[in-house]
């Protein structure tokens, strides 16, 4: 797959297409249509997360996409944050609106406003509701498919409220841990960082993120989680009679991701033939291919029937490709498309009683007994995983550059350090991690490496400032 910005960026455009995942001509920017063959892997996908939150005692609910504007405008730093990006909706058909009403770009302000509703008392805590919706944001930045959308059609965000300090604070360790999970079972790696004050969410205490490494070197933030403290519920009022029959005011947190998961699926796995699919998100697990022989056809196609129901009653997503096209094409189509396992059933192999896999990500090919068809489906998924992952983290790796103590005197000579960092964004880029030094913390620093602070990231017990040109 393309290494540099602009074979990747083509690699990635060309995929969405050609897979069928994806069609951005829709006739507004920043818009585009999820094809059935993309919808199957956002719904798998965004299946893991579910059962992630709803294990964790976050209950699935849906608000309003209209937001009136003194709502949206109520917390002020809030609205600061998202005024140059708010949809607005002036009129219902020919009549103007008395007051105009924004699309949600997130849904902190309808979310806490029923929440005051639901808030009396300490025992109405914790709440901790999501809800994976459309959101919009007027982007200014280039827009990109799945990356950078104004309409974000996947956006998964949880809100919680809490009777203390301590238990917000221990909800943002359980958001970290699930999305450090969820990322982990689609094989993304991730660099978690506290993002500096400079660049946290609006109206938050401080945001936790998570950041990938594209092909291309940059970064792209995946996922985020914001201790909201109390500033929300103050502004909405969220006061509830504590157990010793005081008032507070509740502490909030919120966690989102979006599109830009299925986007990392994609960008992180592929080659250049064309998607690797984790086997649990693929749409298709095993496709399976009879080899039909002049006068020998009925042979491999009882077969083939035969592999498929076994398969198909075992709970596999799994295809049997009878088009009347060669070979050779179906396995390309295939191998674009990302199917994880191929099984190719030709007369020989059957009078052998053998059946041959071939695994998309690593190409093997290789035959087991037909009597260990389930066991060897099941070994070969779990390796493919684990070959997906472990090919990933090497990427990532690859891409990150942690300066040692020794470049510490650097840290003091800030000239040198800069050119130094500037150097490897430029040749080597991805992430460079700066031993934590004060003086460096700060948007001086970050405008002169013509980079972004991704924010302080912890590495084998010490602290770093991480840098990286992102998306
Ligand atoms: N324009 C966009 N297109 C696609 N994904 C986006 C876009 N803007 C943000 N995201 C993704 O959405 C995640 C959550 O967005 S956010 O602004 O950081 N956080 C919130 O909106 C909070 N309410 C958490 S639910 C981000 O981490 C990023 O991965």
């Amino acid at each position: 797959m393309g290494e540099t910005v602009e074979n990747f960026s083509e690699w990635y455009g060309n995929i969405l297409e050609r897979a069928e995942i994806y069609d951005l001509r829709y006739p507004i920017k920043g818009c585009g249509v999820y094809l059935p063959y993309g919808f199957k892997i956002r719904k798998y996908a965004f299946e893991i997360i579910r059962n992630m939150l709803d294990e964790t005692g976050h209950d699935e609910a849906l608000f309003p996409m209209l937001i009136p504007e003194d709502l949206l405008a109520k917390e002020g730093e809030h609205i600061k944050g998202f005024e140059d990006e708010v949809y607005w909706v002036t009129h219902g058909g020919k009549t103007p609106l008395d007051v105009k009403l924004a699309l949600r770009p997130t849904s902190e302000t309808p979310i806490y406003y029923m929440m005051k509703l639901w808030i009396k008392v300490h025992t109405d805590l914790p709440i901790k509701v999501y809800q994976v919706v459309n959101t919009f944001r007027y982007e200014t930045k280039h827009t990109r498919p799945l990356i950078r959308l104004r309409e974000i059609m996947t956006f998964k965000e949880a809100h919680t409220a809490h009777a203390t300090k301590e238990d917000a604070e221990n909800q943002v360790k359980e958001a970290i841990n699930i999305y450090k999970n969820f990322f982990d079972e689609l094989g993304i790696p991730t660099i978690i960082s506290k993002r500096p004050e400079w660049d946290k969410f609006p109206g938050a205490e401080y945001t936790m993120a998570f950041d990938t490494i594209f092909p291309d070197g940059k970064t792209m933030q995946i996922g985020t989680v914001h201790n909201l403290g109390q500033n929300f519920a103050k502004t909405f009022e969220l006061e509830f009679e504590t157990a010793d029959g005081g008032k507070d005011y509740a502490y909030q947190t919120c966690y989102g991701i979006s599109d830009r998961v299925i986007a990392s699926i994609i960008a992180l796995h592929g080659d250049e033939k064309g998607l690797i699919l984790p086997p649990n998100v693929a749409p298709i697990q095993i496709v399976i291919i009879p080899l039909l022989f002049k006068g020998k056809e009925e042979i491999a196609m009882n077969k083939a029937e035969e592999v498929y129901n076994t398969l198909k009653e075992k709970g596999f997503r799994v295809k049997l490709d009878d088009r009347d096209i060669r070979p050779g094409r179906k396995f390309n189509d295939w191998e674009l498309k990302g199917a994880p396992i191929r099984i190719e059933l030709g007369p020989r192999d059957i009078e052998n009683k053998k059946i041959t896999l071939f695994r998309r990500d690593t190409g093997e090919k290789f035959q087991i007994n037909e009597d260990d068809l389930l066991d060897g489906i099941n070994n070969t998924m779990n390796s493919i995983m684990k070959t997906i992952k472990e090919k990933a983290n090497e990427r990532v790796n690859s891409f990150i550059t942690i300066m040692d103590n020794k470049n510490n005197k650097n840290n003091n000579d800030i000239e040198a350090l800069i050119d130094n960092v500037k150097e490897i964004l430029a040749e080597k880029k991805g992430v460079v991690l700066i031993p934590y030094d004060k003086n460096l913390y700060n948007e001086e620093f970050e405008e002169s490496i013509e980079a972004s602070v991704l924010g302080i990231t912890k590495c084998n017990g010490n602290e770093y400032i991480a840098v990286a040109r992102t998306y």
